[in-house]
């Protein structure tokens, strides 16, 4: 360990709220998709006081959102300059890396060599074996998995193989077991998959839910990132929520999990008002899964609003040595057709006591300023990709832009 500007780093990943279409969303299929902008229009108003005071109205015209003044925090976009919209592409690049090719996808199912190889595996055989969403495939096949004592394996746009079994059927240690095994197949080429992922439900036929138990078996990040930079270093780099799961433990000093976007605000309040030097990492991932991806531009509107009104008890907490920045990894705009992320640029918001009101941050070309700046502050090796910040934070109102 060195020196350091900030003692604290802590990174909020709103999962999923993207800020409206990449320069490339064409290449996506995505033209004018909009997260943010699409769930205030689509609710005529957003109430959000205190992302508004931090300057997320500088980045967005749209009902709800309003340019304040003397924004709090510092303020800017994103571009992702990896090639793929999926969330361990957008986290990875947020620490620094690069995924140049995307990660295989399945949009017909998976071969059946695979399948075969899974059912002799496993014990058990696969019914679905298509691209589905998650709450409605259990609906529609989830008696027949239980009657036949199978496994759902499904998977979506993303580069997943999700198996969804009944807790009552397959317990939560075989279903584990399972999705380890489905990771040694598809770990390496010719599958390459992102991500296996289990998904146990409870409840009878018509009313399936499925439960927290949801666990992802992700790939090890390709390069060290910034994570590993830190830790090695011997600085915290803790991960809160998904992190541990999408980095798949690399660089992280600590592990802590949350059930929900409020859990994970808990979670980061007491990291908070714990006392440590280095990273704290938070992924909130109610925004894409239970809204964003379900479609639902009411509930995503609730869940920002549920997010705003915790933001001041973690500002209140933070001191002059603290840096909190709020982005996302990537959109899922619940207007636009299909049920799939969308490539969109994401926020940027930067808060200090230490330096205020903030200014404009400009378009960032890569998410990967977020992990330089970070590494800049630390003082270790700076990633290969992305262009630190950290100066413009010192720079005072005569960097205002
Ligand atoms: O429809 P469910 O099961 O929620 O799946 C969603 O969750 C997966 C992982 O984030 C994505 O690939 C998306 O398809
Ligand atoms: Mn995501
Ligand atoms: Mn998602």
């Amino acid at each position: 360990m060195t020196t350091r500007d900030f003692s604290r780093i802590f990174v909020i990943v709103m999962d999923s709220v993207g800020i409206g279409e990449a320069e490339d969303a064409n290449d996506y299929g995505d033209e004018g998709a909009d997260t943010l902008g699409s769930i205030a229009r689509y609710n005529n108003g957003l109430h959000i006081p205190n992302l508004n005071k931090l300057g997320l109205g500088h980045l967005k015209q749209a009902p709800g959102l309003v340019q304040v003044e003397h924004p709090l925090a510092f303020y800017g976009k994103m571009n992702e300059k990896s090639r793929s919209k999926d969330t361990m592409t957008g986290h990875w690049e947020i620490m620094g890396l690069y995924v140049d090719a995307p990660f295989r996808t399945f949009s017909n199912g998976f071969p059946a060599d695979l399948i075969t190889q899974l059912e002799t595996a496993t014990n058990r055989p696969v019914i679905g074996n298509k691209v589905a969403s998650g709450t409605a495939i259990i609906q529609e096949l989830g008696e027949e998995q239980m009657e036949k004592g199978a496994i759902i394996v499904y998977t979506s746009a993303d580069s997943v193989l999700q198996i969804a079994a009944h807790e009552d059927i397959v317990d939560l240690d075989e279903l584990y077991s399972i999705c380890e095994k489905a990771r040694e197949l598809t770990y390496h080429d010719p599958y390459m998959l992102g991500r296996v992922i289990a998904r146990p439900f409870i409840g009878e036929p018509g009313t399936f839910q499925r439960t927290s138990n949801r666990h992802d078996y992700a790939l090890k990040p390709f390069h060290p990132t910034v994570m590993n930079t830190l830790a090695d270093a011997g600085w915290t780099s803790e991960a809160i929520g998904k992190i541990d799961d999408i980095f798949d433990g690399e660089g992280v000093t600590h592990a802590i999990r949350t059930d929900s976007n409020m859990d994970g605000m808990d979670k980061l309040l007491q990291s908070v008002k714990r006392d440590f030097t280095g990273l704290s990492f938070l992924n909130l991932v109610d925004f894409d899964a239970q809204f964003g991806h379900r479609r639902d531009p009411v509930g995503y509107r609730e869940a920002i609003e549920a997010f705003d009104v915790r933001l001041p008890e973690v500002l209140e907490e933070l001191n002059d040595e603290d840096l909190l920045i709020i982005t996302a990894d990537h959109g899922n705009d619940p207007t636009y057709p299909g049920t799939d992320h969308t490539r969109e640029q994401v926020p940027l918001l930067v808060y200090t006591k230490a330096n205020q009101p903030g200014f404009s941050l400009g378009t960032r070309e890569t998410f990967a300023d977020v992990g330089a700046t970070i590494a800049d502050n630390f003082r270790v090796s700076k990633p290969h990709h992305g262009t630190s910040f950290l100066n413009l934070l010192e720079e005072g109102d005569e960097g205002s832009q």
